[in-house]
């Protein structure tokens, strides 16, 4: 892969850095800045070196048009104190005022353009519509790096076209993020356990498949717990379900056992009456989730107390663990404690720990662990998963 070296002499060039500045925000205040201090080794080895930088990257998942709650202007104000130096923000991604504020930058200077996915190229389905967008974005600039490890799993404009358009390199989180995350794939120590939870349900369980060859304990928590459940036939009222993935994770199931590979899920549902910080719940056995006082409407938003137990004693007894996603919806307190457990007994284990993703990295934070506690908090949470099962990344690919 080639790395900022590849690009030659950055002095009084326009670098454009792709980033994954997507950071967790509540009523506009950042919760965590991991990934923005992440980037920072990047950014600041360039600005050594002279060259004007055009920062871009998206933040959520707004649907190619502008929404001011997915705007990256608390993150230019946030960057600018952790780096003690002027980070410029331009409210547009193209057009004229963007082009005038990168046609400005001196040496050394620093731009964040806005959102990304506020235009509908970023992400589109057409190749057509999405060359044409990173189009827009090379005109910026002489070179690229791609610095936004949470994203090289994406074949998006500003991940993989532009690439293709200019003289590119991988960022130094990029390379050091592949460091450790193959300490994982090359032989790792055993037992080797891999946690999954989080939201992004459809996304991720594809990645089972290829993890069953890979590790020895599978843990199921966070959203992902009901799709399993219903799949062994059990109601899961009105939780967080994919319906058309049952007979994928039936297919999982089976193959797990006909592998010797445990797949562990919860025993204990904490259920609540809606999805609120102060909604009414009861803790009730997974195998029956209607049976709570809210009937068909409770929605599951954390594991037990018997299963984060249970998770947390596998996690003791094993010498590598990777984490990747939520146990259940940590920033409301009352559903906070399944993934608090989890979290307490990376920290303990003996083994080579690793916590992948936005919110998981931000959880931990949020309880007050040191990122020391850790072998390694990974800003990318699809991206290191895909990269653990072997896939072959498209961001990365680009880069070879
Ligand atoms: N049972 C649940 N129902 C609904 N949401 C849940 C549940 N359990 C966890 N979550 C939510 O999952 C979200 C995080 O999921 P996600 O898959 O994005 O993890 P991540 O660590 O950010 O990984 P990535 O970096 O890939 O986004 C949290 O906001 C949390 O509230
Ligand atoms: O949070 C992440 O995993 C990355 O920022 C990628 O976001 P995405 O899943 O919306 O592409």
């Amino acid at each position: 892969m080639r790395t900022i070296e590849a690009l030659g002499t950055l002095a009084g060039r326009t670098v454009i850095v792709r980033c994954d500045l997507n950071v967790p925000l509540s009523d506009g205040v950042i919760t965590d800045d991991g990934r923005i201090r992440a980037s920072l080794t990047t950014i600041r080895e360039l600005r050594d070196a002279g060259a004007k930088l055009v920062l871009i990257s998206h933040l959520g998942r707004p649907k190619g048009e502008p929404e001011d709650r997915f705007s990256l202007r608390p993150v230019a104000t946030r960057m600018a104190e952790l780096l003690g130096s002027p980070v410029q923000f331009c409210p547009e991604t193209v057009g004229d005022e963007a082009a005038a504020a990168v046609a400005s930058l001196g040496d050394g200077d620093i731009l964040l353009l806005e959102n990304l996915r506020f235009n509908a190229g970023e992400t589109s389905k057409d190749a057509a519509e999405r060359r044409a967008f990173a189009k827009q974005l090379a005109a910026y600039a002489d070179a690229f790096v791609s610095d936004g490890f949470g994203v090289v799993h994406r074949s998006q404009a500003s991940v993989t076209d532009l690439a293709e358009m200019l003289p590119s390199a991988a960022g130094r989180l990029v390379d050091a993020e592949l460091k450790v995350l193959r300490r994982l794939t090359e032989d790792p120590a055993r037992p080797y356990t891999v946690v999954l939870g989080g939201s992004k349900v459809s996304d991720k369980l594809g990645v089972i498949a290829h993890l069953l060859d890979k590790v020895d304990t599978l843990l199921i928590g966070g959203g992902m717990l009901f799709t399993f459940l219903k799949a062994q036939g059990h109601s899961v009222g009105a939780s967080l379900l994919e319906e058309d993935q049952l007979d994928t994770v039936r297919g999982y199931l089976a193959e797990a056992e006909k592998r010797g590979v445990r797949i562990l899920l919860p025993t204990d549902i904490v259920v609540a009456e809606r999805f609120a910080p102060d909604a009414a719940h009861e803790t009730v056995a997974a195998d029956a989730i209607e049976s709570s006082s809210f009937g068909a409407a409770g929605i599951g938003l954390d594991i037990g107390p018997e299963s984060a137990t249970a998770f947390a004693e596998i996690i003791a007894e094993s010498a590598t663990v990777f984490w990747n996603g939520p146990m259940g919806v940590f920033e409301m307190d009352a559903f906070a404690s399944g993934t608090r457990t989890v979290a307490e007994a990376l920290t303990q284990t003996e083994g080579f720990t690793v916590v992948g993703g936005g919110d998981s990295a931000a959880a931990v934070r949020a309880f007050g662990f040191a990122d020391e506690q850790f072998g390694h908090i990974s800003t990318g949470g699809g991206a290191s998963l895909e990269f653990l099962e072997g896939a072959q990344l498209p961001g990365l690919e680009v880069l070879a």
